[in-house]
C-alpha cells in the first residue's frame, strides 16, 4: 500500500466514522438483529425486557410518576423458573428498539398463549406482586408515561398483538414460526413470509378559510370532538382517501390538501395515521352528516378551538360534558393545534 493510499484510506475511514451518527449505527445494529437470529439471541444476553400480560404492559409507580420497568435476561429467567415456566418462552419476545449504547430492548407477553411453552398463561396477581407493579391496560398506560416510553410500549403491544393473531399460515393452515427478532413469521411448509402490518388511515382537518370542521362518533367519550378519520381503501392514494372520506362523512368536496405529519396508532389495531389539512370552498360549507359514521359534526371558530386547546383536560371535561379535544398524545390534537397556530393551514396554496 502506498503512503498516499494509506493516508487516503485513513482519511476515508475517519470520514466514514465521522459520518455514521449514533442514529445511523443504532439503526444498522437493529437491522442486523432483525436479519440474523444468532446475533439477536446474543443481544438478549445483555438486553432488557419490557413485560406484558395479555397485551397490558407492566407499570411501576414511584411517587406520582409511572414508569415501565426493564428486566435483564437473568431476572427474567429466574422469574419464569419461580413460576414453573419453561425459559424457552423467552423465544416469544420481540425486538422493539435499543439504547444508544446498543442495549437491545425486547417485549415479552407472559399472559398470552405461547407457541414455545405449554400452559404459558401465568397467574397475573402473583406476577404483579412478584414484579412490584401492575399490568395496566394500554389506553390508560400511555397517559401515565413519558412520550418515549409510551411510544415504545405502543410499538411493543402492536407487535405482540400481531404475532398472537398470526400464528397460522392462511394458505396451508400450518403453524408459522417467528424469527428471533419478531420482524416476520414464516410458514415452514410453503416458505410464505408474513410481515407485521399496519392499516393506513387518513385524518383530515377541514377548514373553510376561517373555521375548522370537527366531528364525533357515538363511541367517543362524552363531549370529545376530533378531526375526520377513515381507513384507506385498497388501491387509493392518500389524496383520494382524504377526498372520499370527507365526502362520505360530511358531504363536502375538498379543494386543496396538505400533508402535515404521521403517527403509529395502536387502537384498536395498528394503524398508520396520516394527518392532513384540507380546505373546502368558502361558499360550499353546508355539512350533511353521514349518521351511519358520525353522531355529529360542525364548524368551530378559531377562538372556540383555541380556548378548548388551552383548557384541554379530558378528565374534568368528560365529566361535565363540555366540548373538548383529543389528548396531546393523539395526532388529532397536534393537527388541531397546528391549525390554531398557523393561519396558512386555513388557506392552502393551489
Ligand atoms: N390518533 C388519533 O389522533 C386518531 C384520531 C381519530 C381516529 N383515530 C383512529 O382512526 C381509526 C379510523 O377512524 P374511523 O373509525 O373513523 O374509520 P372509518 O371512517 O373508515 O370507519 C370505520 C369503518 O371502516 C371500515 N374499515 C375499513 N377498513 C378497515 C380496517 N382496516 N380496520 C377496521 N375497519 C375498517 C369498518 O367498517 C369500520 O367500521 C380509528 O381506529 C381510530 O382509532 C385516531
Ligand atoms: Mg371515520
Amino acid at each position: 500500500m502506498s503512503l498516499y493510499c494509506g493516508i487516503a484510506c485513513r482519511r476515508k475511514s475517519f470520514w466514514y466514522f465521522r459520518l455514521l451518527s449514533t442514529y445511523v449505527t443504532k439503526t444498522r445494529y437493529l437491522f442486523e438483529l432483525k436479519e440474523d437470529d444468532d446475533a439477536c439471541k446474543k443481544a438478549q444476553q445483555t438486553g432488557a425486557f419490557y413485560l406484558f400480560h395479555s397485551l397490558a404492559p407492566l407499570l411501576q409507580k414511584s411517587g406520582h410518576q409511572y414508569q415501565a420497568p426493564r428486566h435483564s435476561l437473568l431476572e427474567l429467567e429466574s422469574l419464569l423458573a419461580k413460576f414453573g415456566q419453561d425459559i424457552q418462552r423467552i423465544e416469544d419476545s420481540v425486538l422493539i428498539g435499543c439504547s444508544e449504547q446498543h442495549e437491545a430492548w425486547f417485549a415479552l407477553d407472559l399472559g398470552l398463549n405461547s407457541s414455545s411453552s405449554i400452559n404459558a398463561s401465568l397467574q397475573k396477581p402473583e406476577m404483579e406482586t412478584e414484579l412490584k407493579g401492575s399490568f395496566t391496560e394500554l389506553r390508560k398506560a400511555v397517559f401515565q408515561l413519558n412520550t418515549k416510553d409510551a411510544s415504545l410500549l405502543t410499538t411493543a403491544q402492536a407487535l405482540l398483538r400481531w404475532h398472537d393473531a398470526h400464528q397460522f399460515c392462511s394458505r396451508s393452515g400450518q403453524p408459522t414460526k417467528k424469527n428471533m427478532a419478531g420482524s416476520k413469521r414464516v410458514c415452514p411448509s410453503n416458505k410464505i413470509i408474513y410481515y407485521p402490518q399496519m392499516a393506513p388511515v387518513v385524518i383530515t382537518l377541514v377548514s373553510d378559510g376561517t373555521r375548522c370542521l370537527l366531528a364525533r362518533q357515538s363511541s367517543f367519550p362524552k363531549g370529545m370532538y376530533s378531526a375526520l378519520a377513515g381507513f384507506c381503501d385498497i388501491g387509493e392514494s392518500l389524496e383520494e382517501a382524504v377526498r372520499r372520506e370527507v365526502a362520505e362523512e360530511v358531504g363536502l368536496e375538498v379543494e386543496r390538501l396538505q400533508y402535515s405529519a404521521s403517527q403509529h396508532w395502536p387502537f384498536p389495531n395498528s394503524s398508520l395515521m396520516i394527518a392532513c389539512h384540507a380546505t373546502v370552498h368558502p361558499g360550499q360549507t353546508e355539512i350533511q352528516v353521514n349518521l351511519k359514521e358520525l353522531e355529529a359534526a360542525g364548524w368551530f371558530s378559531h377562538d372556540e378551538v383555541a380556548t378548548a386547546l388551552r383548557k384541554n383536560n379530558p378528565y374534568t371535561q368528560q365529566q361535565y360534558g363540555t366540548f373538548w379535544l383529543p389528548p396531546k398524545l393523539a395526532i388529532a390534537h397536534q393537527l388541531i393545534k397546528e391549525w390554531v397556530e398557523k393561519p396558512s393551514c386555513s388557506t392552502l396554496p393551489a
